[in-house]
């Protein structure tokens, strides 16, 4: 049965790659997706804002929803602090599979918890289950039309404290225009908007942060 975009994506890490090194993996990645196939990872650009505000944040406790094929994962991970860690939310079972994978060979598992099955699922057994009290960062990639009823939810199960950082990919493209109508009229979270460009594409995008309020 002939592989899979994201299985060859992995396969050309474990074969480029240097084990152990997450920068490696992110540069190796960025390589095969802007010369060979283009895959929906965050990429070296947004990446750069990505960093940049999960740096701001400092965060101890740290969520993504959509992990795919990991590459945000180690992204993230790679710079989080001593003692910190990512949960990251993935429904897709062979993504998850990629994902662990990937998450191993950059050696940045000690930081890492994928947790397999859909946000709406997930996110309410994060205190019970997962022994979270509130996450300090947020990083949304998953499905554009999840971005708003996760974010309700996060709310709703009192996972968000004064301070908390949601960052949202893609909201020019693919777009998450109900997001940003929701968010940006939403006197509890503090918006601001980061113009980047699509990964691997000469295509505009951005990056929205909001700071929830309490
Ligand atoms: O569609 C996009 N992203 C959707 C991502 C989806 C990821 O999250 C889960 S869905 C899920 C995970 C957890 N819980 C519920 C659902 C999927 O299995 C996939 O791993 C996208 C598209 C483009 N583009 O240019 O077309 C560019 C991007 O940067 C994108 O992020
Ligand atoms: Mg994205």
């Amino acid at each position: 049965m002939n592989q899979s975009k994201e299985q060859r994506i992995l396969n050309f890490v474990l074969q480029n790659a240097v084990r152990g090194d997450p920068c490696s993996v992110l540069d190796t990645i960025d390589q095969y997706c802007s010369q060979k196939e283009w895959a929906m990872n965050v990429g070296n650009e947004k990446g750069l804002i990505l960093d940049k505000t999960v740096e701001e944040a400092n965060p101890s406790v740290a969520l993504e929803l959509g992990t795919y094929c990991g590459y945000s994962a180690v992204r993230i991970a790679r710079v989080l602090k001593a003692g910190a860690h990512l949960l990251t939310v993935e429904f897709n079972p062979e993504f998850a599979a990629i994902a662990k994978q990937m998450i191993e060979f950059a050696g940045v598992q000690d930081k890492v918890k994928l947790l397999e099955g859909p946000s709406e699922e997930i996110i309410p057994q994060l205190k019970k289950k997962y022994e979270v009290d509130t996450v300090d960062f947020v990083f949304l990639d998953h499905w554009k039309d999840r971005y708003t009823p996760d974010t309700i939810l996060l709310q709703e199960c009192n996972l968000l404290r004064k301070g908390s950082v949601l960052l949202a990919d893609n909201v020019i493209v693919p777009g998450a225009p109900e997001f940003l109508n929701y968010i940006r009229n939403n006197p509890h979270f503090q918006c601001t908007n980061y113009p980047s460009r699509l990964e691997y594409m000469k295509v505009a995008d951005a990056m929205e942060k909001a700071v929830f309020l309490g």
